[in-house]
């Protein structure tokens, strides 16, 4: 049979378990997809650091490569640009894509999409979104028959790991950062993953898939964790709670709302207890009910597996003259601001502890019709802390009332906000 050709773009901490795995096990990649699959090529930034691959693989000309006698093109370099221009002169050109790169999937993936369908080239990206948990083939295939009305889930391992640090053990943010870059999760400009950025990318992948609808990067309202201190994270234990980086996509009637940002959940959540770079996400359909996907989010082999199994099925699509999915964005929803998406928010002041000051800070809630669910204060000094807890709201409504309430002239304080997911509202 005649052999699959691959040339691999890049060969950091996802591609060298690339190249391993594909040597390792050559024989049943071979008889899984019906022809054996042989790297061509390997372009890399700077060949001189590469000891650990075959050095006859390596080049620094990734264009060349792609335009070279190549049947499959998987690419794990990152970022927009060159990538954006090699994949789509690729896929022009008939070879089919795998790719890793949220980034470019979630701001060009009508473009690739479209570049792909011209010439019937085949473009895959399950290690995109949550590493090796087998997640967009789902979404895309054994659900086709459903209607997909919620995707929640921690899809970025390193703020997932920072956090779950900083709530066992106190440990400190930049340290632990540090670590998550070491053990290889973190982006190679790390602010994409602190800042939700990632995140935001990857809910934009699921959000599209899951609705049918094209979203984009830009239309996810996006909050980091890097403004979560230990005074929220005490807080949230305090009311036994603890703080998750969460992307939400939901279907709200004919539109869809998408969003990234920290949020407390109950300690008793499933989501609760996914620690370290893992990831999990719940999906819930109509007939189908609620579904949960979890395991490594992050890493050089996991995110590997996700890129060999689309190699293997991009493959047998050669050998057997078959397609894999198109896009599939006819539903074309609306897309929600913030704004309108109804939340809950979590609030703890510093108030002073005086007759009528809980009363003034109830107002501000009336007027703004938002309605209190939880009331707590403690403390008979001259400070008092006061935890309030919301039912859901509109959240423009309630960044109203937080600015309100924070100008009271008895608030001495707002020490933490924050949206709370995972109970009912
Ligand atoms: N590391 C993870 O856990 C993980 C998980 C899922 C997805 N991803 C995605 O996989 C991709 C790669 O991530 P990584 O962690 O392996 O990155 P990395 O920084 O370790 O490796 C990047 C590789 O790309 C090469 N490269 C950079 N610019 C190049 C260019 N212009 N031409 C040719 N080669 C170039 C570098 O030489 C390096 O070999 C990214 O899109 C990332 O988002 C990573
Ligand atoms: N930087 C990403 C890699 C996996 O996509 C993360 O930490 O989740
Ligand atoms: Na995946």
């Amino acid at each position: 049979m005649k052999p699959i050709k691959v040339a691999l773009l890049g060969c950091g901490t996802v591609g060298t378990q690339v190249v391993r795995l594909l040597d390792e096990q050559a024989d049943d990649l071979a008889a899984r997809a019906g022809a054996p699959i042989e790297l061509t090529g390997i372009a890399v930034r700077r060949p001189d650091r590469h000891r650990d691959v075959p050095k006859d693989l390596l080049t620094a000309d990734a264009a060349g490569l792609v335009a070279s006698d190549v049947d499959v093109v998987v690419e794990v370099i990152g970022g927009i640009e060159p990538v954006r221009t090699l994949l789509l002169d690729a896929l022009r050109a008939g070879k089919s894509v795998v790719s890793a790169n949220k980034a470019l999937l979630a701001e060009s993936s009508g473009e690739l999409f479209a570049a792909a369908d011209e010439s019937g080239a085949d473009l895959y990206f399950e290690a995109a979104v949550a590493g090796a948990i087998p997640l967009l083939r789902p979404l895309r295939e054994s659900l086709a028959g459903d209607r997909i009305t919620r995707v929640m889930g921690i899809v970025n391992g390193t703020t997932n790991y920072i956090l779950s640090a900083m709530d066992e053990t106190g440990a400190n943010y930049s340290e632990t950062l540090e670590e998550a870059s070491r053990l290889g999760y973190a982006e190679a400009d790390p602010t994409a993953d602190v800042d939700g950025y990632d995140a935001a990318s990857k809910a934009a992948i699921l959000a599209s898939i899951a609705f049918h609808t094209r979203v984009t990067a830009n239309d996810v309202y996006r909050e980091g964790i890097s403004a979560v201190t230990s005074a929220d994270i005490v807080a949230a234990r305090t009311l036994g709670r603890t703080i998750k980086l969460l992307a939400i996509c939901e279907r709200v009637g004919d539109s869809v709302a998408v969003r990234v940002h920290p949020a407390m959940i109950p300690r008793s959540h499933p989501l609760a207890s996914v620690g370290g770079a893992f990831n999990a996400v719940f999906v819930e359909a109509e007939a189908a009910g609620q579904l949960m996907f979890y395991g490594q989010g992050a890493g050089g082999a996991p995110t590997a597996s996700a890129v060999l199994g689309d190699l293997v099925a991009v493959a047998r699509n050669r050998v057997h003259s078959g397609r894999g999915p198109r896009e599939s964005a006819y539903a074309a929803l609306e897309v929600r601001p913030i704004g309108q998406v109804r939340t809950r928010y979590h609030l703890s002041l510093d108030v002073a502890d005086r007759a009528g000051v809980l009363a003034s800070v109830a107002a501000v809630f009336a007027e703004h019709d938002v309605s209190i669910a939880a009331v707590r204060q403690e403390g008979r000094t001259a400070d008092a802390s006061l935890v309030i807890v919301t039912h859901a709201a509109p959240d423009a409504a309630l960044k109203s009332t937080v600015d309100k309430v924070a100008g009271l002239p008895a608030v001495r304080e707002v020490v933490s906000v924050m949206r709370v997911e995972g109970e009912e509202s």
